[in-house]
């Protein structure tokens, strides 16, 4: 795999370089503004722009934001993204009002050497997405007229099989950034040989594409924590009922089998944080599994279960963290995060992934430095981890 440096020996000075990043930072709404709650992700890219720009090269950066539909929509535009980015470059970032349209042709042509501009999201183009070859191909074409050179520091979406992170590589001479080399080397620790006992923690959102992690994690650990809204499917599937709580019904089957033969590997709440609605200010109750009320969310792990969790990390040489345990960008539902954020922070070898969970690390003021590596991405070190090929990375392999 070439990576950046190679293609800084090269020289890029007054070569345009398409750079992916994956900007897909959490924003806070309000009726006067947007604004980015958590930086983390514009800063792990920050080298890789830096360099190129003091370098010479016009430096055009796409990114994802959420997940809008193929088209554009106000609310995931990464306007308020370009204004942090370029706060914190500490140089202007001029951003495109589209992605492959007149605005972006119009600001990449007027970019001078040495500066930087953002397109706008990627997934306003129903082609970054596409299942169909083709489609995502004639995207990926009019994307690559931006750039002479490729870099690729997308770790967060390098599992991803999307026009700017599978297509573009294939018409660009194409390199991997910085961030990318580095996630990539530390992951590779927890594949070769990880000492033992090996515990993973999942949670967070994103269960459909998460509950498939699991099986083939399985053999490879000693433990699978599992807890955010994750855990509510296995828990259905377990008979209890969840209530209002985020649940995959299609999913109930493939988890009674896990469960079987997953045996005592698996370690699931024994209690849970409900409430009737989601709000700063919603009155709360723990409940056992077993209690979960038809009204109910279950919107973190309980104390009892945030104890039996911290118990297992405790005893870990080896632990990698994804996905929040509860809503904990609501203060009455943040304990179970910080709790298990503080547990696998003591482990011998530490890694946390994802997003959200590197920014709930962050929020809930826990010690960074105290983590071995805090990862940008969630899905995509877990299917690294899972020993999955990743299209980014294939991409950038050949
Ligand atoms: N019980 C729950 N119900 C609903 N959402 C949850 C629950 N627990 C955690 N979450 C949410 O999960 C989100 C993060 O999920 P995910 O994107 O999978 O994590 P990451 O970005 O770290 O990979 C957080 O915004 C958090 O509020
Ligand atoms: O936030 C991300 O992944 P993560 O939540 O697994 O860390 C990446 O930006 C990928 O986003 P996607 O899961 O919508 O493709």
């Amino acid at each position: 795999m070439r990576t950046l440096d190679d293609l800084l020996a090269e020289g890029v000075s007054g070569r345009r370089v398409l750079v992916r990043a994956d900007l897909n930072v959490p924003l806070r709404h309000t009726e006067e503004s947007v604004t980015v709650t958590d930086d983390g992700r514009i800063r792990a890219v920050l080298p890789t722009i830096r360099a190129l720009a003091e370098a010479g090269a016009h430096v055009v950066v796409c990114s994802h934001l959420g997940r809008p539909k193929g088209a554009p929509d106000p609310k995931y535009s990464l306007a308020p993204v370009a204004a942090r980015f370029s706060e914190l470059l500490g140089a202007p970032v001029a951003f495109a009002t589209d992605t492959v349209g007149e605005s972006a042709d119009a600001v990449t042509a007027s970019l001078a050497a040495g500066e930087v501009a953002l397109l706008e999201n990627l997934r306003f183009n129903a082609g970054e997405t596409s299942k169909d070859d083709a489609q995502r191909g004639e995207f990926a074409v009019k994307l690559a007229r931006y750039g002479e050179a490729y870099v690729d520091d997308a770790f967060g979406a390098v599992h991803r099989k999307h026009a700017s992170v599978y297509d573009v590589p294939k018409l660009l001479p194409h390199f991997a950034g910085g961030l990318v080399v580095r996630e990539l080397d530390t992951l590779s620790t927890l594949t070769s040989d990880p000492k033992r006992p090996y515990v993973v923690v999942l949670g967070g959102a994103k269960v459909s594409d998460k509950l498939g992690v699991i099986n083939n994690l399985l053999p490879k650990v000693d433990a699978l924590l599992i807890g955010g809204g994750m855990c509510f499917t296995l828990l259905a599937a377990q008979g209890h009922g969840v209530g209002d709580s985020l649940l995959e019904a299609d999913q109930i089957d493939t988890c009674k089998q896990l469960l079987a033969e997953a045996g005592a590997k698996i370690v699931l709440p024994t209690d849970v944080v409900v409430a009737a609605e989601l709000s700063a200010t919603a009155e709360t109750r723990v409940v056992g599994v077993d209690a979960i009320g038809a009204g109910d969310k279950g919107l973190d792990i309980g104390p009892e279960t945030a104890r039996a969790f911290a118990g297992k990390l405790a005893g870990a040489a080896t632990v990698f963290w994804n996905g929040p345990m509860g809503v904990f960008e609501y203060e009455p539902f943040a304990a179970g995060t910080k709790a298990v954020a503080e547990a696998v922070a003591g482990a011998g070898f530490s890694v946390v992934g994802g997003g959200d969970s590197a920014a709930a690390v962050r929020a809930l003021g826990v010690d960074e430095a105290s983590f071995s590596h805090i990862s940008t991405g969630g899905g995509a070190s877990l299917e690294y981890l899972e020993g999955k090929t990743l299209p980014g990375v294939a991409a950038l392999e050949a």
